[in-house]
This record gives structure tokens, C-alpha cells and sequence, in this order.
């Protein structure tokens, strides 16, 4: 047989990071409709434990990665009590080690916040096929990570839905940052709003965790779904997009288009849109990842024209969203700024989830941080991440001094 061939018809392995989250399940529900092709190498969780033992005694790993030596212990407890005879691996070294080892072709990079950042990267720098779901990383890391991916060849395929849309709208013989040559003028990057946008703008200071979370069409884990709520979320993937495609700020267009069925759509200068469309369900550009440049099923439902209801589309309003503006702002800015803001924006979200704050201090409490930080050069990771950890310690110190409860009592 051809080698070519061969390598096509190859079992390819898959780490899947962040296995018990949202992205991470449905990442084993589509490898699992082809285990003919993927093979799960390794799973991660943090705590999930029980999630964990069954999505093994599904995947049958070879290893999976847990958060500290007390989850160690417990995990060693329960796989071996189910005869299970994976490794049992602990905290960033083990999902580093799961992330570049020589057996693996892909990982999937499904952990939240900046702890997904150095695993992500350890499969950047190994050369692997990496499925971008944690966009934090390259909020943070941006040039760097590009870089360390390129050097070593790697594969860089986005999972976020709109990057992926965008992917799929680009050219295939598209130049990074090149828009011109590819008679490009715009990138128009789709967000719903949120659960948020038609409330009273009196009235969402006093919304709760649990409404913030119930995002109206995707069904995700909750510091996502906050983000969605604030719609930082659209701020970081215009960060995001402007990393992996190399745009600059002027080359984005945030449009709201509350259906979520549009995920994103290139527009060229002869007045063509390219939009991909489908339902809302992250299978779709997890299958279309993981078997690029082919397609496979992906266990999504078709989308059914004659029961769509209309799409609208319309532009975000500053004074509802100013998450949004200020994630522009820090991408103008540059690396520094973006990496303290997202530091910022994963303390006081938890902040929020945990009662401390309230929803609209989410955006205040992001802005003094930014505000407190002076312009800095973050040339490698070691930078990145000491940055990381000041903005962190800054925004304890700001959230400390909110007085969230009398607010709450006086209304
Ligand atoms: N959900 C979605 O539809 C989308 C998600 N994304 C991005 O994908 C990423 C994952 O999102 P989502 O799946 O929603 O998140 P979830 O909260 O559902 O899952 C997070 C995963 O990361 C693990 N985890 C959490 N903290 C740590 C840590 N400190 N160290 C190691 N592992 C950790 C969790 O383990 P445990 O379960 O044990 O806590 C879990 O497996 C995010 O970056 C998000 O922005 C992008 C587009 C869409
Ligand atoms: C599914 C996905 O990619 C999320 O990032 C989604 O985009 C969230 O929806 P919003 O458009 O409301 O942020
Ligand atoms: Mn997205």
C-alpha cells in the first residue's frame, strides 16, 4: 500500500484534555461513533473522578491525568476496585507528559482557563495535531504559541464554533493575514448576546449565577457560559481569531445574531458572504477537526430549514456589554493586556459564581485591573505567566474591596 494511504487508514490516538467538561464529552461521543479511526490514548479531569472512571471504563486510555496526589489516591482506589489498569497520572506534569507523548497524533485541548495554557502548548511544541478549544491559551500566549507551532509543525485546528466557521468560509490556499490576496474585506464574527440581551440594563446587576449560566442555545460549562453572558467571550475570541488567522483589529466585525446558527461568515470584495451554518452543537466542529481535510458523522442533527425561525442580526450595544469593549481595547493594546485581562476575568467570574460580586461588577472589577497594570513585554512563557499570576493577586485585592452584600441587602 502507498504510504500515504497507509498513514490515512492508521488508528489515530487522541489525548483529550479536559475529558469530563462540556467540549470533552462531546469529543469522546464523536471519537466513539469511529473508533475504527481514533483511539483514546489518554483523559484528563481535575476532581470529576467518577466522570472520569466511566468515560475509562468506555475509552479503556492508557493513562489518565488527575488534578493532586489526594485525587491520585482516590482515582488509584476506584479504577482498581473496577479493574481498570490505566495510568493513573497527577496535576500539570501529567497532562504535559499525555499531551506530547510520541504515541499520540492528537490532542484535544478541552481545559478551561489559563491552566490548559502549558499542556496546550506542550502539544504545539511536540508537533501534534492540537484541537484549539481553549482559547484562553492563545488570549494569552498568542504570538508565542503561533510560533512554537509552527517551528515544530503542528496542526492547528480551532474547535471554538466561530473560528472553526471561519476556517471553513477561508480559502483552502489561504495566506495567514494575508486577507487582500484573497480578495477578503472582512471577517464577521457571529455572538448570540447571551441570556441578557433584552433584559432591562436596571435589572442585570441583580441577576443571579444559575440565569447568567442558562445560555438560550449552547449548553456549556459555566465560565464560558458567563463569558457568553457578558459577552467576553466574544472579546476573547476576537483575540482568538485575530491569533489564529493573523488579522488585524480593524479586519473583525462583532455581529449579534441571536439564533446561533450562523457560526461566522467571511465576506469578499466582490460582495460574496461565505457563512457556515448548523445547529448548535459543538460535535460539528469537533468531527470536522478531527477528521480534517475529510468529514465524518458527527451525531448532530441536520438543520431543517422548514422549522428555522428567522435569523436576525443586529450590533451590540456598548453600555450592555462593556466586557466586549474592553477585550478590543486590550487586543489593540497588545499580548500584556489581553493576558491580564483574561487573569482578571477568570477571578472575578469566579467571584460571581461564588456570590462575591455581582454580575456587573464582573466588567468593573476587569477594567481597575487593566487600569492598575502599567504597559509590559511578555517575550516568553515564563513572563506570561508571572504576569498571569500578578493580575490574578491584583484582582483579589480589588474584589476585596467591593462591598457586594450591602449592595445586595440595600436592594
Ligand atoms: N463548551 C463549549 O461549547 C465551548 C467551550 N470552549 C472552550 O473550551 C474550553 C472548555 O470549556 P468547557 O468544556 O465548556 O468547560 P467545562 O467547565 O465544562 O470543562 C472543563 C474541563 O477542564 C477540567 N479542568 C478544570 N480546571 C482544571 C485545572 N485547573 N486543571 C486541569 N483540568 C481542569 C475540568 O475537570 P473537572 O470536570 O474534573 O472539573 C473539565 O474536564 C474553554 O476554554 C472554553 O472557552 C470553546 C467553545 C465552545
Ligand atoms: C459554542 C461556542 O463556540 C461558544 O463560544 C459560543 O460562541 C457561545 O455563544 P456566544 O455567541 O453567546 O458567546
Ligand atoms: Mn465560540
Amino acid at each position: 500500500m502507498p504510504a500515504i494511504l497507509e498513514s490515512q487508514n492508521k488508528v489515530q490516538k487522541i489525548s483529550i484534555l479536559g475529558a469530563t467538561g462540556s467540549i470533552g464529552q462531546s469529543t469522546i461521543d464523536v471519537v466513539s461513533r469511529h473508533s475504527g479511526q481514533f483511539k483514546v490514548f489518554a483523559l484528563t479531569a481535575n476532581r470529576n473522578l467518577e466522570l472520569l472512571l466511566a468515560q475509562a471504563k468506555a475509552c479503556q486510555p492508557e493513562y489518565v491525568v488527575v488534578a493532586d496526589e489526594t485525587c491520585y489516591k482516590q482515582a488509584k482506589q476506584l479504577f482498581s476496585q473496577a479493574n481498570l489498569h490505566c495510568e493513573v497520572l497527577v496535576g500539570q506534569e501529567g497532562l504535559i507528559q499525555v499531551a506530547s507523548a510520541t504515541d499520540v497524533d492528537i490532542v484535544m485541548a478541552a481545559i478551561v482557563g489559563a491552566a490548559g495554557l502549558l499542556p496546550t502548548l506542550a502539544a504545539a511544541k511536540s508537533g501534534k495535531k492540537v484541537l484549539l478549544a481553549n482559547k484562553e491559551s492563545l488570549v494569552m500566549s498568542g504570538d508565542l504559541f503561533i510560533q512554537a507551532a509552527n517551528d515544530n509543525n503542528a496542526q492547528l485546528l480551532p474547535i471554538d464554533s466561530e473560528h472553526n466557521a471561519i476556517f471553513q468560509c477561508l480559502p483552502v490556499d489561504y495566506k495567514y493575514g494575508d486577507l487582500a490576496s484573497s480578495g477578503i474585506s472582512k471577517i464577521l464574527l457571529t455572538g448570540s448576546g447571551g441570556p441578557f440581551l433584552n433584559t432591562p440594563l436596571t435589572d442585570l446587576s441583580s441577576v443571579t449565577p444559575e440565569q447568567a449560566c442558562a445560555h438560550p442555545n449552547w449548553d456549556m460549562g459555566k465560565k464560558i457560559s458567563v463569558d457568553s453572558a457578558t459577552m467576553m467571550n466574544k472579546g476573547l475570541e476576537f483575540i482568538e481569531a485575530r491569533y489564529l488567522f493573523g488579522l488585524k483589529a480593524q479586519d473583525i466585525e462583532v455581529v449579534l445574531h441571536p439564533q446561533s446558527i450562523i457560526h461566522s461568515m467571511v465576506q469578499y470584495v466582490d460582495g460574496s458572504v461565505i457563512a457556515q451554518m448548523g445547529n448548535p452543537d459543538m460535535r460539528t466542529p469537533i468531527a470536522h477537526a478531527l477528521a480534517y481535510p475529510e468529514r465524518i458523522e458527527s451525531g448532530v442533527k441536520p438543520l431543517d430549514f422548514s422549522t428555522l425561525a428567522n435569523f436576525s442580526f443586529s450590533q451590540p450595544e456598548s453600555a450592555r456589554f462593556p466586557n466586549l469593549d474592553l477585550a478590543i481595547q486590550a487586543s489593540k493594546a497588545g499580548q500584556y493586556a489581553t493576558t491580564v485581562l483574561n487573569a482578571a476575568n477568570e477571578i472575578s467570574v469566579q467571584a460571581f459564581l461564588q456570590g462575591q460580586i455581582g454580575f456587573t461588577q464582573i466588567a468593573q472589577v476587569n477594567q481597575e485591573c487593566l487600569q492598575q497594570t502599567s504597559s509590559h513585554v511578555l517575550d516568553s512563557i515564563d513572563a506570561v505567566i508571572a504576569s498571569d499570576q500578578a493580575a490574578r493577586a491584583c484582582t483579589q485585592n480589588i474584589i476585596k474591596g467591593f462591598n457586594f452584600q450591602s449592595i445586595k441587602d440595600a436592594s
